[in-house]
């Protein structure tokens, strides 16, 4: 403990003065210096450090870090938080940010603080170990697995089928699962209606309704001001990109084709872009921190729409770099004057690099979609496309809020 102290005090003598000034009543290091106390069996002197304004803790050999006032702030006491509404009680506003416990202890695994004013809060270790910064930056929020065409085929991903789908929550989990893991879930057999459609689609979560509709049905009738509505072929793209938020999930379901052609591609976007990351980190930065912006500007007789979203084509977690989304769709994105002129030629350099990627062969899943088949596709990291085709073809399908199918997926314990 002398050796603690010994740290403490040097480490702090510049802190001291700015706590004195912050606040008038630290005169002496005894007065807000606090007492430190340890017992059960596993606490030892070094199982932690008082530093100017945090707490440090040796845990599962990492140091942790933790600020005064988010220790206040983090108080799952009763008075501080509400464990049946999973709510905060605590008026953070009112935290002192000066404050300092008065007294720390280590007891069987749990520390216990003493604030100034009498309150006490406890919290596990392994609570605030699960919860640090230091754990957090190491560990990704979804874990996934990135794939090529290779890569996929050989997983032999099962698909769901219709009955077991919509009757066995099992079925569903696995299908989640599948879904978080590689970004796109089949389910078969499903009856070749819209009603039948729509009933896998609520299984997973609420449908997002946009200005194509809630479910939609479509075919090549220019019926709407966008290429999705002729025959042409569609390179890689995600949809909605001109959304603030663009839709998480998109369901598609082929009721009908009598012709050729229109095979749907697919493409790992996540995958791409590691590779990009992996080559040219450079790229990648760039195309995570410069803003690009797309519209989509309908203006027919039945359709007027204006919408805009603005956002780089990979964003990343700032704190532990994982990407989270992808944004690519060049019929969509509009003039881009989001960009000082000394790093146009270098960001059309980046989008070319992750353009490469995307478009390697290798990178390409093609799927027929035929009637009984319905796909779900992550449209945060899935590129999706089509073949030109002939003849008559009927898509249908929607488009589902990415909160309410992770919260399907949490709620199986799943991790996303
Ligand atoms: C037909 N469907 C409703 C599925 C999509 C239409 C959206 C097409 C648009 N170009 C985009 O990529 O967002
Ligand atoms: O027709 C297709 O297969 C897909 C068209 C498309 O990209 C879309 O509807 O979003
Ligand atoms: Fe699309």
């Amino acid at each position: 403990m002398p050796g603690m102290f010994g740290a403490f005090n040097r480490s702090l003598q510049p802190a001291l003065k700015r706590a004195r000034l912050l606040s008038g009543l630290r005169k002496t290091q005894t007065s807000w210096g606090h007492n430190v106390q340890f017992r059960g069996c596993s606490a030892t002197s070094d199982t932690f450090h008082s530093h100017e304004d945090s707490l440090v803790i040796h845990y599962g050999g990492t140091q942790l870090h933790f600020n005064y006032v988010w220790l206040r702030d983090h108080c799952r006491s009763a008075s501080s938080y509400n464990s049946d509404t999973n709510q905060r009680n605590l008026d953070t506003g009112s935290i002192d940010l000066t404050i300092r416990p008065e007294h720390t202890a280590v007891e069987d695994g749990h520390l216990v603080l003493t604030w100034p004013g009498g309150h006490v809060s406890t919290y596990s270790l392994s609570w605030l170990a699960e919860n640090s910064y230091e754990r957090k930056k190491h560990s990704v929020l979804q874990p996934r697995i990135l794939w090529n065409s290779d890569i996929y085929k050989n997983a032999n991903i099962p698909s769901a089928r219709w009955d077991t789908f919509m009757s066995c929550d099992d079925e569903l989990k696995k299908f989640l699962q599948n879904y978080l893991l590689y970004g796109i879930a089949f389910v078969e057999d499903v009856p070749a209606t819209v009603e039948a459609t729509e009933a896998v689609a609520q299984r997973v979560s609420l449908i997002r309704e946009t200005t194509y509709g809630r479910m939609w049905c479509f075919t090549s009738d220019f019926s709407r001001g966008d290429s999705a509505y002729s025959q042409l072929a569609l390179d890689r793209h995600t949809d909605t990109s001109y959304f603030q938020e663009p839709c998480g999930i998109q369901v598609f379901h082929c009721l009908k084709h009598d012709g050729t052609g229109g095979k749907t591609l697919l493409v790992d976007g996540f995958y791409a872009a590691e590779k990009l990351r992996q080559k040219s980190p450079e790229n990648f930065e760039l195309l995570s921190r410069v803003p690009i912006r797309h519209d989509y500007i309908e203006n027919t007789d039945k359709h007027q729409n204006h919408m805009t979203g603005i956002s780089p084509v990979l964003n990343v977690y700032p704190w532990n770099n994982e990407l989270y989304q992808i944004r690519y769709n060049n019929y969509d994105r509009s003039v881009i004057n989001t960009i000082p002129h000394g790093t146009v030629q270098r960001w059309y350099v980046a989008h070319r690099e992750l353009t490469k990627e995307l478009r390697r062969p290798e990178n390409e899943l093609w799927v027929k979609l035929s009637p009984g088949k319905v796909v779900f596709l992550d449209n945060w990291r899935i590129m999706h496309g089509r073949e030109s085709f002939t003849g008559s073809r009927q898509l249908c399908g929607c488009y589902l809020t990415r909160d309410d199918v992770l919260s399907t997926a949490r709620c199986f314990g799943l991790q996303a």
